[in-house]
């Protein structure tokens, strides 16, 4: 039987996902699993579709392996447990796609050529997305892979909502605001057209709330807005990165604390956030489970931060009819959206405490002016589905 394998690699988990092709119109989702907490303890465990368990393991004192090592392992147990399932195609998410990508491509050794420009613009992703493509070819050269891009989804998007205040040259240079999380925002915005089209139709703020986190404003469906920029560093406080940033602090970090380039890189990206305010962890149940001030001092900040793009980006729609949390803790934590909700009430924002604390689809209270829903994102299968797109165009 004919099937895809999708491969999400993030900044602190590796998810993939197995989808057969029977109706390849309707992928059939055969398996899933991912490899979490990369970098802490790495733990993986994988699913089929009936939710039977089929692998579940630890690597202790494995917080050395690097995506690349974790992937050979999956890809170990992997071929093991394929069964008479033909793997026709494998997609990828590739977190950039720069100026020149606005929907997903077949790969080559032109577009990994191109795409490793990218890589400075997104240090957590795009080497392990290409460290991912890489792995499969050495494997299985002749598989067609298709790279699909966080990015694109967000290419529509206004020039104002594109454009830093910076000269014309670097603009055109490729300095400006692009956007990520797309896969998942497309997804969330297919899933809102086919549960509630008459929201999916008005003004939505869309909240991904994982590792990474961003707001993306969309109207009718299409990206308006989106809080991260150039990198996947801008907007929201992150797990491990810092969100937005006065510009100053970078050039007083290297002026006068003498941080060099890959300093200030590392503590951006890899020691800010809830870890860097907790001192704790970046990961936001570890926190949550913590009775320190400092932990509840990093959440305070993630909330606030949050909450105050959500009032940005109802500037950019000029109003909000819906509200969607999606990502691990959009997706799983009361706590977070009530702190972010409670915050805006001024906006008639009101929740249904007993919903949110069941993560119902719809969380919001009656009365509420706008709408709040917990839709679970699914970029697995907006990867299948865009590889299966692109299988079909190469048949021609
Ligand atoms: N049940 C849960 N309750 C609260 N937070 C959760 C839960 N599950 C996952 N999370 C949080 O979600 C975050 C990871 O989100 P995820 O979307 O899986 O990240 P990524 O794909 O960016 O690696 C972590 O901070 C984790 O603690
Ligand atoms: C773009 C991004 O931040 O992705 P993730 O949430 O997977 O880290
Ligand atoms: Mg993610």
């Amino acid at each position: 039987m004919k099937a895809v394998v999708s491969l999400n690699a993030g900044s602190s988990s590796i998810k993939f996902a197995l989808f057969t092709l029977d109706d390849p119109s309707v992928p059939l989702l055969a398996a899933s699993g991912k490899i979490e907490k990369i970098g802490i303890e790495p733990s993986l465990r994988a699913q089929s579709a009936a939710g039977s368990v089929l692998v579940e393991r630890t690597w202790p004192g494995g917080a050395d392996l690097t995506h690349a090592d974790l992937l050979k392992d999956l890809f170990a147990w992997a071929i093991d447990h394929l069964g008479d399932r033909e793997v026709v195609a494998i997609g990828h998410r590739v977190v950039h796609g720069g100026t020149q990508f606005a929907a997903p491509a077949l790969v080559d050794d032109a577009l990994l050529a191109e795409l490793e420009t990218l890589c400075p613009l997104a240090p957590l992703h795009q080497p392990h997305n290409l460290a991912a493509i890489r792995a499969v070819r050495s494997l299985r050269p002749h598989l067609p892979q298709v790279a699909c891009f966080d990015t694109a989804f967000h290419h529509g998007k206004p020039e104002v909502a594109s454009r830093m205040a910076l000269p014309r040259e670097f603009h055109d240079r490729g300095v400006r605001r692009y956007g990520f999380h797309g896969l998942s925002y497309e997804y969330i915005a297919a899933e809102l057209g086919r549960i509630a089209p008459d929201l999916a139709a008005g003004r939505v703020i869309a909240a991904h709330l994982g590792n990474g986190a961003s707001l993306c404003a969309m109207a009718n469906g299409q990206s308006i807005d989106t809080t991260m920029g150039f990198t996947a560093l801008d907007g929201l406080m992150m797990g491990t990165r810092c969100g937005s940033l006065d510009p100053g602090v970078v050039l007083y970090l290297q002026s006068e604390l003498g941080l060099s380039v890959s300093e200030v890189e590392d503590l951006l990206y890899r020691r800010s956030g809830l870890l860097g305010v907790s001192g704790i962890s970046s990961d936001m149940r570890t926190l949550s489970a913590n009775e320190s001030q400092a932990a509840a001092e990093a959440i305070e900040l993630f909330v606030w931060k949050a909450a105050r793009e959500f009032g940005a980006m109802t500037a950019s729609l000029q109003g909000v009819d819906a509200l969607v949390f999606t990502a691990g803790i959009g997706e799983n934590h009361a706590g977070v959206r009530n702190g972010i909700c409670k915050r805006l009430e001024w906006l008639g924002v009101r929740l249904d405490d007993r919903a949110n604390e069941a993560n119902d689809f719809r969380i919001s209270a009656p009365e509420s002016q706008v709408a709040v829903l917990v839709i679970p994102t699914d970029e697995e299968r907006m990867i299948a589905m865009h590889t299966i797109a692109a299988l079909n165009r190469m048949a021609g």
